[in-house]
């Protein structure tokens, strides 16, 4: 946690959240932790690089602490605006040091560790199976190595703890058994889990990112010390992109849940675009898809509050819309489902009833919403699709016409090279 989570990773931790709501629709108790990086790590996965929180600690002029305290509240603040229900246990990685030194000392203890001058390693090339969720070819990375390791024994080898010498003094640093410093970036997610879920647990969550090195290395760890697998299942969140390349903080260009909330967009626009694509295939972010994601949330809540209080879910809607998101959560498919119901001639009150049911699992919080902030009246939808028909068809006059026909509503349409933006005039 040293910058604000993007959208990016947002989708990620919403991609959980309907795994989450998914299981316990089908009966499943959760016990769901959420783990927080609120320890400086270096920026590059091979260990070395500048410590990001040191980073952003020069850039602001905080404390190393008082960002990552910043950060993380901030984080839950995104996470609470998303809808995303909240973990049994937020853990931060700096609540975990004698949990973590005490992994690497086991560690140690069964033969997996080795020194250098800058730090305690693991010897990957002690188990024969390293890398194998990420199917990962060690003989083919170790002749093809073009960076030196250094006193590294493999190139895969992974720092568990970094020294951190009197002339390179950090904000954030521990004694240890070896020496004053800092654990590496792999092992708190190790440490942390097996506190909670114990060393061997059902699903392990994360980006599409993390498979070949951050993964690994937690199996690898878990696989040493406890002589177990660390999950039954592990479960990857695909990117979302911009202009074909994975949004990321390191790479500085990036939207936050408040960019999109600068330009009148309900927080929950995101959850619902997320929902519109499968969480095992990358989402091309764009201003114009958000902005239909607004509009087809718009849409759903007014037909949910226009239909009457009273009925019951329909069994035979609800085990379709089962069928949908447990093929591996096929979101995209439950959401058309929904769609099909509110267009159906079912019963009003029972369509309200079926449609809420869903809304446990969907999380857009149909029934809590209440016309606010965001509300885009229906009227303004209409033109704004109009003149999105007309600029398509080059009709420049018209959409010229329905541009001051959207301000006289109180909004602005404004046409940026990633699409067209609405937000409140004020
Ligand atoms: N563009 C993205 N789309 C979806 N998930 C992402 C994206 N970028 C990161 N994630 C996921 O978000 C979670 C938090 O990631 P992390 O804090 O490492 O952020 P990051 O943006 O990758 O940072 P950095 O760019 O500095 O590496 C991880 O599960 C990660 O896999």
């Amino acid at each position: 946690m040293y910058d604000y989570a993007h959208i990016g990773n947002l989708r990620t931790y919403i991609f959980e959240d309907l795994l989450r709501r998914a299981l316990q629709f089908n009966g499943y108790k959760v016990q769901h932790v959420v783990n927080i990086t609120d320890v400086g790590h270096l920026v590059s996965d091979a260990d070395d690089g500048e410590d990001k929180m040191e980073k952003g600690s020069r850039r602001s002029g905080k404390s190393a602490w008082d960002i990552a305290e910043f950060y993380s509240t901030a984080f839950m603040a995104d996470f609470r605006a998303l809808n995303l229900l909240e973990p049994a246990t937020w853990c931060r990685a700096t609540d975990y040091l004698p949990e973590q030194i005490g992994f690497i000392q086991t560690l140690e203890q069964k033969g997996y560790t080795y020194r250098t001058a800058d730090g305690i390693y693991f010897d990957t090339s002690k188990q024969d199976d390293y890398g194998y969720m990420a199917r990962l070819d060690r003989s083919a990375l170790q002749a093809g190595v073009r960076v030196a390791v250094g006193e590294k024994r493999n190139n895969t080898d992974f720092a568990l703890w970094k020294f951190s010498p009197p002339e390179a003094q950090r904000q954030m640093e521990w004694d240890s058994p070896w020496g004053r410093g800092f654990p590496g970036w792999h092992i708190e997610c190790s440490a942390m889990s097996a506190a909670h879920l114990g060393a061997w647990f059902d699903i392990h969550c994360g980006g599409e990112d993390h498979i070949a090195v951050h993964h690994s290395n937690e199996i690898a760890q878990t696989q040493a010390c406890h002589g177990t697998r660390l999950a039954n299942f592990w479960m990857h969140g695909y990117f979302l992109q911009t202009g074909s390349e994975k949004m990321s903080k390191s790479g500085g260009d990036f939207l936050r849940l408040q960019s999109l909330l600068d330009q009148g967009i309900d927080p929950l626009a995101y959850r619902y675009l997320c929902l519109m694509a499968h969480y095992r295939s990358q989402l091309e972010f764009s201003w114009d898809g958000l902005q239909a994601a607004a509009t087809g949330l718009q849409r759903l809540r007014e037909a949910y509050h226009r239909w009457p209080d009273g009925g019951v879910a329909d069994e035979a809607w609800m085990l379709r819309f089962r069928d949908a998101i447990n093929n591996d959560l096929n979101f995209p498919r439950a959401l058309a489902l929904v769609w099909e119901l509110v267009r159906s001639d079912g019963e009003a009150a029972a369509c309200k009833a079926t449609l809420r049911a869903m809304d446990e699992v969907l999380g857009l919080g149909l029934a809590a919403w209440q016309p606010g902030s965001f509300e885009i009246p229906e009227a303004v939808t209409r033109l704004v699709e109009e003149r999105q028909a007309a600029r398509e068809m080059r009709r420049w006059a018209e959409a010229d016409r329905l541009r001051l026909a959207i301000k006289a509503h109180g909004f602005l349409v404004e046409d940026t090279a990633s699409g067209t933006l609405l937000k409140p005039e004020r």
